[in-house]
């Protein structure tokens, strides 16, 4: 077991280490600039995106998980952030055609910056990790899109230190009044 994480822990560094790391600071400049932030990803790639939405909520931010009963409608002053390794997911590419015919910005995580998703962004943010459809072509212990969907909530942690660190001032107790209560 120890062997196993220790070589998942390379693989991350790995993938971290050749990430997009300009356009994610670009990502975080958009966030702070926008007026609501909508988060958009299936299964695990889903989650990493819902994890960001609750702490760019702690932090100050506006933001929405797309398919949530609460969210509202998307418009031309908001930012659809998209996570989808494949770049290629039908439902995620629909979103990005509904929210460019409102004018909103689309920023997308993903490892293929050849794709139908990213010919609908503004942004890219190339992540190179394996991801369901290439794990059985690249080297990874771990199955399906999982180094992708790890690297993916990393890469978006760090965008959250971006932030408090250079665009909002939030400190760890403001943080803490915005958790939740009910739990
Ligand atoms: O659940 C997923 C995981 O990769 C399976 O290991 C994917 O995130 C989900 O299938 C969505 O795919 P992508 O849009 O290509 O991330």
């Amino acid at each position: 077991m120890k062997e196993h994480l220790s070589t998942i822990l390379k693989e991350l560094e790995s993938v971290l280490s050749g990430a997009d790391t300009y356009s994610a600071e670009k990502l975080a400049e958009k966030i702070n600039r926008v007026d609501r932030v909508f988060i958009a990803g299936n299964g695990r790639s889903g989650l990493a995106g819902k994890m960001f939405a609750m702490r760019l909520m702690h932090i100050g931010y506006k933001a929405y998980v797309v398919g949530e009963t609460i969210t509202p409608s998307i418009s031309g002053d908001d930012l659809l952030i998209i996570i989808s390794g494949s770049g290629k997911t039908q439902t995620l590419a629909h979103f990005a055609k509904k929210a460019n015919e409102v004018n909103s910005e689309i920023a997308l995580l993903t490892t293929n910056t050849d794709s139908p998703i990213a010919s609908e962004s503004d942004l890219v943010i190339e992540v190179p990790a394996v991801t369901k459809a290439t794990a059985h072509e690249r080297a990874t212990i771990q199955p399906l899109g999982s180094q992708f969907d790890q690297s993916a909530h990393l890469l978006l942690d760090g965008i959250i230190v971006y932030l408090l660190e250079h665009l909002t001032k939030e400190d760890h107790e403001a943080l803490q009044k915005k958790h939740t209560n009910l739990e």
